[in-house]
């Protein structure tokens, strides 16, 4: 795991007008620490420095650059697609594919082309992800019918299986009932020492910065801007 040199390095700008609503985001952050949260009030755009990272949102300007690759610069007008980042990125509500098993989600990324079918390795492989997060029993379930936890591991398996080069989640824990969250938070502790990739976390919990042993970057808004505020 790349513990020495910065594996995320961000300057992110990113102006957002809506309904009359101006919002500015302005965040630089050199990640070294390999498990880093990323924390501040409702609103202040944690979720989107997430998505500038995935690739899911452009920002204006600034760069995103991951374990030493630069996936966009302003300057120069490089945007690496989402799709070829390499990040794994679990959504807040987990974003399942609802028509199909499992197994098929988990397989989902392997497949060739939308239509394409899964061959018996990708299956075995899918299976063996399953198996890891221990929901294998589960395989042949549609999303509507597993709990939020079950979605979860399926949906972790789903990201693992693609061999991610880093593990962005956006408030992984804040839906699963307490009993449920430290179990999750070791799943989550487990799997980034199995694929030894660095975590870079959105959560309001104190407790999930205290069980991850990770870093806290605060953002805040100064002057109409958020920035980071340490
Ligand atoms: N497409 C958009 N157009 C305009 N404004 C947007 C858009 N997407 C997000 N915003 C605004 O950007 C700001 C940051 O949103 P973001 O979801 O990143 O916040 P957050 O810190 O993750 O919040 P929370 O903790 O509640 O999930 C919000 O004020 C939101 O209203």
């Amino acid at each position: 795991m790349p513990d020495t040199a910065s594996w995320c390095d961000i300057d992110v700008r990113k102006h957002l007008q809506s309904a009359g609503r101006s919002f500015a985001l302005d965040v630089q952050l050199q990640a070294r620490h390999p498990r880093m949260v990323l924390m501040g009030p409702s609103g202040i755009g944690k979720t989107l420095v997430l998505q500038s990272i995935a690739g899911l949102m452009r920002p204006d300007a600034g760069h995103v650059q991951l374990c030493g690759e630069r996936l966009f610069d302003g300057a120069t007008g490089l945007n690496v697609p989402s799709r070829q980042r390499r990040v794994g990125f679990l959504f807040q509500n987990y974003a399942l594919l609802p028509h199909l098993t499992a197994l098929g989600n988990v397989g989902f990324g392997l497949r060739r082309g939308a239509w394409g079918f899964l061959s018996r390795v990708q299956k075995d492989e899918a299976m063996y992800w399953l198996e890891r997060f221990r929901v294998a029993d589960l395989a042949r379930q549609r999303p509507y019918v597993l709990s939020g936890g079950q979605q979860q591991r399926v949906a972790l398996a789903r990201l693992a299986i693609l061999r991610p080069r880093v593990l962005l989640l956006d408030e992984p824990f804040s839906a699963l009932d307490p009993d449920l969250r430290q179990g999750m938070r070791e799943e989550v502790a487990s799997l980034l020492q199995e694929l030894d990739i660095p975590l870079l976390m959105v959560s309001h919990d104190e407790e999930d910065r205290v069980a991850l042993q990770a870093q806290v970057v605060r953002l805040g808004q100064v002057q109409g801007r958020t920035v980071r505020m340490d």
